[in-house]
């Protein structure tokens, strides 16, 4: 009987305890797809891995035993106690004596566990990141021949948690013990008071002995309800953690899907700033963009430029709405931003970046991502027109290679034009680059371009480029500078009437020579 009700109690336990887990993870990751996708990338991955893998995990022990564990131990001793009393109250009194000496060490204890586990989290946290950024990092720690020191510092984080644990361990293990060893002994109240009730005839042989059996199992489980005051402290922190992304702020996402009069973009007084608490985010010295009034008419090939750090990207993400503007408006077709759901904007608008993510599934359902409707024949033309066919047939599987194999063997061009591949079968009206070519060699450019030319025909294309020569031939260009614009206009206009611009593509032209007569040394050294 006590094996089955154990086994039932067990399974309910895990079976809930695992639901639980489910429903943290899932909700962390719903609320991740609901808060602006800048606020999300702004966390680190050592602290998303460490709160939805570790400190979720974490929860399951306490869960699963708890409950069944937890109601045993507390029913045991209450059920011993009321037969002690029906017996003797004196005795049931009796087994309870240790009860206050091993409190007061307890409480004594406790006076800084909240402290003490604050800072045991602390630095199991500060562990846990120096590891993901040891692992992260390698490629840098090893180019840049680190490895004594970044190892260092991932020992002296292993060294400090280690030295903190054992700290903590010796302060306390006294007491501890002390508290253990004391609590157990029932004996200590049982048999004094046990024996004079004997020797005044109050209780008989058979009587004592059955006290003395049962006195030994009150206070037994009562002790393991010490460990579940650091299993509550666990769930306490993990609950805490989770929360901090469950309460991440979500954008606002409206109900009704729109209708555009058209896909031209137009900012109107746009101001932003990365700060998050509110009252530094007005402060003129945190704004990334200032007053920013653009349009980008429809079907028109818009480009930005200017030194790095002026804003181009923040621009562009602004547009695909990663966040929300700090100040002033931004719509497209004359339907404000925040009126379009967010599942209509991203059909609308299609966004490749310099970091061109490969998921590690196959390169062919890498490039379907843009279109799941899309047939084979579908994704190879669209990697064919980014110039991406030839290297992935030259794969051993070709299409069906899975990109987290692969993806460390292609270069940072072929990750690029896997992306393009993908914005190309999604077809989206609003086209943005950022920076979608740098990686391209001069022999695919050309046709890369031309590609380009092909997937944004009619359709509002925005690309910022450092090579001024892909961006030449844009119909407007804007030229960026502090988070202000310092003019817009064609490369003609702009190379007469805006010195920033004429400087850029000074020593764009410059970089240009320098890098063809380089390569036509390397051509004659090698004939
Ligand atoms: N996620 C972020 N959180 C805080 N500040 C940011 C963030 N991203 C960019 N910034 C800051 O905003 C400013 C503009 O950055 P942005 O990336 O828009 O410039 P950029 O012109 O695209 O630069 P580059 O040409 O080097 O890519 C910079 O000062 C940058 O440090």
């Amino acid at each position: 009987m006590k094996i089955i009700s154990h086994a039932a109690s067990t399974t309910l336990a895990h079976h809930s305890a695992y639901q639980i887990l489910e429903s943290m993870r899932v909700r962390i990751a719903e609320r991740l797809m609901k808060a602006p996708l800048g606020t999300v990338q702004n966390e680190s991955v050592g602290k998303l891995k460490n709160v939805m893998i570790d400190r979720v995990e974490t929860i399951e022990l306490p869960l699963a035993h708890i409950i069944p564990e937890g109601i045993s131990n507390l029913l045991l001793p209450i059920c011993v106690f009321a037969y002690l009393l029906f017996i003797d109250w004196r005795m049931a009194f009796a087994a309870l004596i240790t009860v206050p000496i091993a409190a007061i060490s307890f409480a004594y204890l406790m006076k800084s566990f909240n402290k003490q586990y604050a800072s045991y989290m602390e630095s199991s946290n500060h562990v846990n990141s120096v590891i993901v950024e040891y692992v992260e990092g390698i490629e840098v720690i090893k180019t840049f021949n680190q490895s004594s020191s970044s190892y260092e510092k991932f020992e002296q984080a292993i060294q400090a948690f280690k030295d903190y644990t054992l700290g903590w361990f010796r302060s306390t293990w006294k007491l501890m013990n002390f508290s253990n060893a004391v609590l157990p002994s029932t004996l200590l109240g049982t048999v004094p008071i046990g024996m004079y009730l004997y020797q005044t005839g109050i209780l008989g042989p058979s009587e004592l002995a059955m006290c003395f059996i049962l006195c030994l199992g009150i206070v037994g489980p009562l002790t393991s309800f010490t460990l579940f005051v650091n299993n509550a402290k666990t769930i306490e922190y993990a609950v805490m953690e989770v929360s901090e992304f469950l309460q991440l702020e979500a954008l606002e996402n409206a109900s009704e899907q729109v209708q555009f009069d058209h896909y031209g973009v137009i900012f109107h007084d746009v101001s932003f700033s990365y700060s998050t608490p509110p009252q530094d985010a007005g402060s003129a010295q945190n704004k990334v963009l200032r007053s920013i009034n653009l349009t980008f008419p429809e079907g028109s090939f818009t480009a930005l430029v200017g030194p790095s750090g002026s804003g181009k990207s923040t621009i562009a993400k602004l547009i695909a709405r990663f966040w929300d503007v700090t100040e002033g408006e931004i719509s497209i077709g004359n339907v404000p931003l925040k009126q379009v759901p967010l599942d209509q904007l991203a059909n609308t608008i299609s966004y490749v970046s310099q970091d061109n993510f490969l998921f590690n599934c196959s390169l062919m359902d890498n490039i379907r991502l843009g279109n799941p409707d899309a047939t084979d024949e579908e994704v190879i033309a669209a990697a064919k027109a980014a110039c991406c066919h030839d290297f992935i047939e030259q794969l051993e599987h070709g299409y069906d290679s899975l990109a987290g194999e692969v993806g460390g063997k292609l270069s940072g061009g072929e990750k690029q034009r896997v992306a393009i591949a993908r914005a190309m079968l999604k077809n989206a009206p609003i086209i943005i680059l950022d920076e979608a070519t740098a990686f391209t060699d001069p022999e695919n450019e050309e046709k890369l371009q031309q590609s380009i030319a092909a997937l944004t025909k009619e359709k509002s294309l925005f690309v910022i480029a450092h090579r001024l020569s892909t961006i030449q031939h844009a119909d407007q260009i804007i030229v960026l500078n502090y988070g202000q614009i310092e003019s817009t206009g064609s490369h003609n206009q702009l190379l007469q009437t805006c010195e920033l611009y004429r400087h850029m593509w000074e020593a764009h032209i410059g970089a240009k020579a320098w890098s063809a007569s380089s390569n036509a040394k390397e051509v004659h050294a090698n004939g």
